[in-house]
């Protein structure tokens, strides 16, 4: 790969997808806006010492820093958030990590967040809900919170197609609603701003697909799609019909009662799995009153967006919230919160989100010895209350400590 502003790390080789990982990969990993500059050094610091830990040197991660949002535009110059050079390095290397990147609210740059799982078709948002002993949770039993989002994560009203209020560009969309297609329920047509929510087939089943797999392979009993289809019925509706025809067609699923709720035997251990469906507004207040009946989840894009923040507060809030963003080629792991502006550079934040994103990234790669030691850290620093403010302002007897100081916690714990 020529460079101009990336230095490949020296010893280290590529991921190539399909192929077993190397024991000196490369992975490329964006610092993030705000919190990003604390998180990130503590994220790498704690997965070395784990790696080293679990490996005693055979294995080691070579970290290649690649550049977005604020820092690339100090690199590539004021109009550059997310260059071609980066997104050639998180195709080449494949697996990737990613601290937070601000979005400007109404004007300004559409999210490079999106728009880099849109370019590398990075179709599903994988968002385990894990409770760890001793977190404060608004919940009287925060443990029976225990769900894997799959969030769909390249279309929906999500990917950012719409025209501002009073452009050329929205009088031409509401003059051919109009005209061309019968549309009379603009309300206030001379003032909207318009979006657009593309759902299809292809994207609902590729995403219902690894949310079913993953239920067979993690002996999960339940796929619950949530969606919005009473009112969106050719959108949400249609990602909630073409989900049951998947889990029947391609999984044998067999409907209960009839259906539309449906269940068939996993073939790995023979226990039952159930697909259900849920309307999103419901699901939202059931999962804080009967989170023990939902396992996976499958849904789209803003949904998912929602309730991956909601179900965090359950266990415990965004600080420890991790996440994946996964395509057929590519890999990139980022946690489920963003910016936190108001902390940046405080050394304040807790850094639990992108570690234990790291650590999905870990058993992503199969290296299990080393991610077991993440969680041992985690438990164990949380266990003694030694914990970033985010807990120890719920927690009674906590030692608050700062985020470089629970990576260090951790470390020592493992
Ligand atoms: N994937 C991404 O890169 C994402 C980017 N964003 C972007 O981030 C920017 C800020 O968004 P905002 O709505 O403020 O949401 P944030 O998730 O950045 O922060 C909201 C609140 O969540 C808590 N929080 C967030 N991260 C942590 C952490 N690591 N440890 C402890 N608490 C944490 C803080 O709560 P408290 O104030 O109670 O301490 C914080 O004020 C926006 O530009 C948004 O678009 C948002 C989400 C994801
Ligand atoms: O891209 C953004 O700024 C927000 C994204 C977000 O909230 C999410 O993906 O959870
Ligand atoms: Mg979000």
């Amino acid at each position: 790969m020529s460079t101009s502003h990336i230095t490949v790390p020296a010893g280290g080789q590529k991921i190539i997808p399909g192929q077993p990982i190397p024991d000196n990969p490369i992975i490329p990993f964006i610092e993030g806006d705000g919190i990003g500059v604390d998180i990130t050094p503590v994220m790498i610091k704690v997965i070395d010492a784990a790696v080293e830990k679990a490996y005693g040197g055979k294995r080691k991660i070579h970290w290649m820093e690649v550049y977005a949002g604020e820092k690339s535009t100090q690199i590539y110059g004021p109009d550059e958030w997310l260059s071609k050079e980066t997104f050639d390095a998180l195709k080449e290397y494949s697996v990737s990590i990613k601290g937070p990147m601000t979005t400007p609210v109404g004007g300004g740059i559409r999210s490079l967040n999106v728009a880099l799982r849109q370019e590398l078709d990075l179709y599903q948002c994988v968002r385990p809900i894990q409770y760890f002993k001793g977190v404060p949770s608004p919940l009287k039993n925060p443990e029976l919170t225990n769900m894997v989002i799959f969030r769909e994560n390249t279309e929906d009203i999500y990917a950012g197609i719409e025209w501002q209020e009073g452009s050329e560009q929205v009088k031409k969309v509401i003059a051919f609603l109009q005209n061309e297609m019968g549309v009379k329920k603009i309300r206030f047509p001379e003032t909207s701003g318009i979006g657009i929510k593309p759902v299809s087939v292809e994207g609902t089943q590729r995403l219902v697909r690894a949310a079913l797999k993953y239920v067979i392979d993690n002996d999960r009993k339940s796929l619950t799609i949530v969606h919005k289809g009473n009112i969106m019925k050719f959108t949400e509706g249609l990602f909630r019909d073409v989900a049951y025809e998947l889990a029947q067609k391609e999984f044998g699923a067999q409907p209960i009662d009839g259906g539309p709720w449906c269940k068939f035997k996993n073939p790995n251990t023979g226990r039952e799995i159930v697909v259900k469906d849920a309307i999103a507004d419901a699901f939202l207040q059931q999962i804080l009153l009967r989170p023990a009946e939902y396992d996976v989840i499958a849904t789209t894009n803003l949904n998912g967006d929602y309730i991956s923040d909601a179900l965090a507060a359950q266990v415990g809030g965004i600080g420890i919230a991790p996440g994946a963003n996964i395509s057929d080629q590519y890999a990139c792991f980022e946690a489920t919160h963003g910016t936190a502006p108001k902390y940046a550079g405080l050394d304040k934040v807790n850094p639990g989100s992108l570690i234990l994103s790291a650590e999905m990234m870990l058993r992503f790669m199969k290296w299990t010895e080393a991610a077991d030691l993440v969680i041992k850290g985690m438990e164990a620093a949380i266990g003694d209350k030694v914990v970033t403010y985010d807990f120890a302002r719920l927690m009674e007897g906590a030692q608050e400590v700062s985020c470089s100081a629970f990576g260090d916690a951790m470390i020592a714990r493992m």
